[in-house]
């Protein structure tokens, strides 16, 4: 004879939230503080992910192990030390990060049924203990939204990989959606160029040459199909034909190289100094590809570039500032969650 299990009763059961819709916004990471310890911590999570490195474990553990997470912690300590934000004592990327989730809460309030979270890939708050403090606040269906506006295997594919991780072990697994690179969406360009003619505009000189200048990737990844470096050269060819520029004026770099193989060229920082051999006196330097000011920009670029330019013969040298958690870049986020939420708001 065939068992029936007896529907549970409203007594019997334990209460379960349900019914919420949850946005998960994902960057890449950051130390907890520029002492050695916090920083070894980070760059040790960071370093050990294969999307990041792909080298044989056999060969980069040595290296890792043996020199980088010796060296490597108290060097980029200094470095993070410049642009610390003291006031909260953290980095620009946590504070910038925490700040857009708040202003997309607030954007989509009249969406009641929606939570808007923050994590972050490398470092805390985990993109594990945020997906189960959605989850255990009642949300079945959660959308993952690594802060990529160009698809690299390196940034958005680890945040995914590690969205999907966290599921491996729930039993009563929320959906999940993940947002695709939005390179050229119109209103990511339009808020681009809009940030550039509002900041230029702001100043007693005009550059001669803006540098587009995004994080770079090893040449190897490109070869192996990474859509990376395409997605970057789309991104500067809608700038450009939306501000009306030449090729020679706004021209694409890739900056943040990191060990001794060739990244995809040209680099952003040979190209400032030859800029300024060859008798530029006017840049200004735009990094697209990263939705929030960080290391990579306000020490790597607003500091190092500004001073390898000067240092070469350059006079004027402006940062535009990433679009942060400003009206037009929050536009931008509010838009793109807002498409990939078809159907579920
Ligand atoms: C092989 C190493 C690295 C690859 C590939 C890589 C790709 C990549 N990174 C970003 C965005 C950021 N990277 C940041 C810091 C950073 N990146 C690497 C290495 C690789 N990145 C390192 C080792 C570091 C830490 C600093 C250092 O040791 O030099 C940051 C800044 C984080 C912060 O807290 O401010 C960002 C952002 C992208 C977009 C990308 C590929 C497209
Ligand atoms: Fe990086
Ligand atoms: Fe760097």
């Amino acid at each position: 004879m065939t068992e029936v299990l007896a529907e549970p009763t409203a007594a019997a059961h334990p209460p379960v939230k349900s019914g919420k819709v949850g946005v998960l916004l994902v960057n890449l990471g950051t130390p907890d503080g520029t002492d050695y310890t916090s920083m070894r911590r980070y760059l040790k999570e960071f370093l050990s992910d294969r999307r990041v490195i792909e080298w044989s474990r056999l060969f980069w553990y040595p290296i890792l192990y043996g020199i980088v997470l010796n060296t490597r912690p108290q060097k980029v300590g200094k470095a993070y030390e410049l642009i610390w934000n003291k006031e909260r004592n953290e980095s620009w990327l946590r504070t910038y990060t925490r700040n857009q989730a708040a202003s997309m809460a607030e954007a989509l309030v009249d969406h009641s049924h929606l939570v808007v979270d923050w994590a972050m890939r490398y470092g805390q708050p985990s993109i594990t203990s945020r997906m189960e403090a959605l989850q255990k606040q009642g949300c079945e269906r959660i959308l993952v939204f690594p802060l990529y506006p160009q698809y690299a295997a390196a940034t958005t594919a680890t945040v995914n990989d590690k969205a999907f991780e966290a599921l491996l072990k729930m039993r009563w697994q929320p959906a999940l959606r993940t947002v695709p690179p939005y390179h050229d969406d119109p209103v990511y360009i339009d808020a681009l160029a809009a940030s550039i003619e509002h900041h230029l505009a702001k100043l007693d000189w005009q550059p001669e040459v803006v540098l587009a200048s995004f994080h770079g990737i090893p040449k190897s990844y490109f070869d192996l199909g990474d859509p990376y470096y395409c997605q970057c050269q789309k991104t500067a060819r809608l700038l450009r034909e939306k501000l009306g520029w030449t090729k020679e004026k706004l021209q694409v770099t890739f900056q943040s190289r990191f060990g001794p193989e060739e990244w995809l060229q040209p680099y952003t920082d040979a190209t400032v100094e030859k800029l300024a051999k060859d008798g530029v006196k006017r840049i200004a330097v735009i990094n697209p590809g990263f939705v929030s000011d960080c290391l990579e920009t306000l020490e790597e670029i607003a500091g190092q570039a500004a001073e390898s330019f000067h240092h070469n013969g350059g006079e004027k040298f402006a940062h535009i500032p990433c679009l942060n958690d400003s009206p037009e870049g929050m536009a931008v986020l509010n838009h793109v969650v807002r498409r990939e939420l078809e159907g579920w708001l």
